[in-house]
């Protein structure tokens, strides 16, 4: 379980960025973090993953406070996509997958290290890219490599900023698609940064939506309202709750 107590953050003085953020997820969720550019979506994950200190409240993983973990154990509790993630460096795919174990190996790579990272490269389908250079891949190709990579670190909970974003429409669903499966299947919880409106109600049980400082937190179908886009985005968005596959049609501006 992860929660979020009366959070609050600011980079300097006088500018607050959120305030009296609560928030509480349990293991199996899939949750995102929605809100107009600028919001504090970034932000608020780098919070989660100590990046950021929160001026104000704290955040607890199964009831300790995150402040309390080394970052050994945290890097082992959460694995975290970045939005920037640049053009990497040239070491091979299996290489930078293979820092996800950093956390684990004491001195060389275990067959389960490795059993683990190859798995994850065939996962993502970049097998034919196991030994090419980092920097030689399409931003979306380096884009699922870092995915794979946050993956074989086994965390309890994945902390992924605009996971998709770089990603043709067939790895989008894949990917996210893979994410719901591991999340479910090995009972994890998911915090996405995603700005597409009906992959965000498609993939998540919960959302946390933000603005003005302010954020709106509960179940998908309670906060992506027609209402609340309309107010947080200045969008009039039909909502289809179809079952399977459900979407949001965002019509026009306001
Ligand atoms: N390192 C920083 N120093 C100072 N201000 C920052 C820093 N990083 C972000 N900000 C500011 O904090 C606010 C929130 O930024 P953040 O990146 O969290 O927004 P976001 O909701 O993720 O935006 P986007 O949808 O554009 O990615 C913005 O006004 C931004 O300019």
């Amino acid at each position: 379980m992860i929660e979020g107590k009366n959070l609050a953050f600011s980079y300097r003085k006088g500018r607050q960025i959120f305030s009296d953020i609560n928030f509480r997820f349990s293991d199996g969720e899939m949750i995102s973090i929605m809100g107009p550019n600028g919001a504090g979506k970034s932000t608020l994950l780098k919070c989660i993953n100590k990046i950021n200190k929160p001026t104000q409240g704290q955040i607890l993983i199964d009831g300790k406070n995150t402040i309390q973990f080394s970052d050994r154990e945290l890097s082992r509790l959460i694995g975290y996509v970045p939005q920037d993630i640049g053009k990497g460096f040239a070491i091979s795919v299996t290489e930078a997958v293979m820092l996800g174990r950093t956390p684990y190996i004491r001195f060389k790579a275990s067959d389960k290290d490795k059993e683990l990272v190859f798995e994850m490269i065939e996962r993502f389908g970049l097998e034919k890219y196991a030994f090419t250079n980092l920097n030689e891949l399409s931003g979306g190709e380096r884009q699922r490599v870092f995915l794979a990579r946050a993956l074989v670190q086994d965390p309890k909970i994945m902390l992924l900023d605009e996971p998709i974003s770089n990603l043709d429409i067939r790895y989008q669903i894949e990917t996210l698609d893979l994410v719901r499966d591991i999340v479910k299947s090995r009972n994890l919880i998911s915090i996405m940064v995603i700005h597409d409106l009906s992959f965000a109600y498609r993939y998540s049980d919960s959302v946390i939506l933000l603005k003005d400082g302010k954020a709106m937190v509960g179940k998908r179908e309670d906060v992506l309202t027609s209402s609340n886009i309309a107010e947080h985005y200045h969008v009039n968005a039909e909502i289809n709750d179809n079952q399977k596959y459900p979407y949001v049609n965002p019509r026009y501006t306001l």
